[in-house]
């Protein structure tokens, strides 16, 4: 029997097993069947080691958003009026059949939007391009979910399921929960927190399923099967997903109030040009980027051309700054300077761990280094010494009066 018809037979099961305390131990231990036969069918083909049919684009600026959705929808058409870039655009459904990248200029920022072929019911399995678009969709910093405004709103539900199947979790943290596998010593339960969804014979015939007799699991919320399964699985992805419901200009008024309420919602026409701007508004809110313009002692700060950085990769620290920047720059790093919304005082003298915010203006300062330029070599320069504290002293001061 293939994958494909093991799902399907546990699948089958599951929905005729009905769902009370009496079943839930084997709905469990379904359920993690399932994950591992999704695990098994996402895996790549074992002959083609970075085979040509992929849909790789080279990333590109700030951050990658991808354009996710049923055919027809609208993706191509958003692509062209967001970037300039033309993407095909045609009534039938299937226009588009491979990744065009694109380039979004906002807020002195560079955001690489990618364009997609539609996706079908089924695209978890492989269906149509489905494994195609979903390798880019794991790529990307945040997905927009293309809906037709004016067609059943449970498309929405149809493609989160999908996402959901190849370990897609839009719009979640991942669960707290502690799990580390040990050599010997059986299970051991603990849960800061009472739980209404799991219990100690629930966790070990999940582990079970998965061969884990020796493990220590803590539940630091009130977790359910599912999410011990993304947390033993470890694969998951979890992405941030605004819905785009396009086409709002066939539909009435209360439809498009009704869709501009729902949260990580937003309504839109792009062949109309209807909240184009709402749109990368909230693009922009949900990357969560944070622009720092780097100044020099006595300089003015670059604001044409800011250093982004993210939350979510990487981190927004002067730590992160300082690699963004230049590899070497750390090993220089003495102190920075911080003018903005982060600092407590205009300048703020910081250190490598200070978190930044969107439009702080950051100098930073170098440690001074005395005999030879090898690189790497100010970072064992203790700064104890009184001849380059004195250097950074006097730096300081000047740097305060710019
Ligand atoms: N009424 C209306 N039609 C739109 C809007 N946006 C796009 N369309 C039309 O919808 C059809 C499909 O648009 P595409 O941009 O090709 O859609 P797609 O999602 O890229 O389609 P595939 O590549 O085939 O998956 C075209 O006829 C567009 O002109 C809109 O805001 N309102
Ligand atoms: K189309
Ligand atoms: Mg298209």
């Amino acid at each position: 029997m293939g994958i494909l018809e093991k799902i399907k037979e546990i699948e089958d099961e599951m929905a005729r097993t009905q769902k009370n305390k009496a079943t839930e131990y084997h709905l469990g231990q379904l359920k993690a069947k399932l994950a591992k036969l999704r695990t098994e069918l996402q895996a790549p083909p074992k002959e083609s080691k970075g085979g040509g049919d992929g849909f790789e684009v080279q990333k590109y600026g700030d951050g990658r958003v991808a354009l996710i959705g049923f055919p027809s929808v609208g993706k191509s058409t958003l692509l062209t009026v967001l970037t300039g870039t033309t993407s095909e655009v045609a009534a039938y459904e299937f226009t588009t059949l491979t990744c065009i990248p694109g380039i979004i200029h906002y807020n002195e920022a560079k955001i690489q939007l990618l364009d997609l072929p539609g996706i079908i019911e089924g695209a978890a399995e492989g269906k149509g391009r489905g494994r195609q678009v979903i390798a880019v969709c794991k790529s990307a910093d945040l997905l927009l979910m293309v809906l037709d405004a004016s067609k059943p709103h449970a498309h929405r539900k149809i493609l989160t399921a999908e996402l959901e199947a190849v370990g897609i979790r839009l719009n979640r943290r991942p669960p707290s929960i502690y799990f580390k596998k040990k050599k010997t010593g059986g299970m051991s339960f603990n849960a800061t927190v009472p739980l209404t969804r799991m219990d100690e014979k629930l966790c070990q015939r999940i582990l079970q399923e998965y061969k884990i007799h020796n493990a220590e699991v803590l539940f630091r919320e009130d977790c359910d099967m599912d999410d011990l399964i993304d947390v033993i699985e470890g694969n998951r992805r979890y992405i941030k997903c605004l819905y785009v419901y396009n086409k709002i200009d066939v539909c009435s008024i209360e439809e498009v109030d009704a869709i501009a309420r729902m949260p990580a919602s937003i309504p839109c026409s792009a062949s109309q040009q209807l909240n184009m701007d709402g749109l990368l508004e909230r693009m922009w809110d949900m990357m969560a980027l944070v622009r720092v313009y780097t100044k020099r002692v006595g300089g003015k700060p670059d604001f044409a051309d800011p250093v982004v950085m993210s939350a979510d990769r990487g981190g927004t620290t002067i730590d992160a700054l300082c690699r963004q920047i230049h590899k070497t720059l750390i090993a220089d790093f003495q102190y920075s300077l911080v003018w903005g919304t982060s600092s407590k005082h205009y300048p703020q003298r910081c250190g490598l761990t200070h978190p930044l915010e969107d439009e702080d203006v950051v100098q930073i300062v170098k440690q001074k280094v005395t005999t030879g330029g090898e690189e790497g070599k100010g970072r064992f320069k203790s700064t104890s010494t009184k001849g380059p504290a004195r250097i950074a002293d006097r730096e300081k001061k000047a740097a305060l009066k710019t």
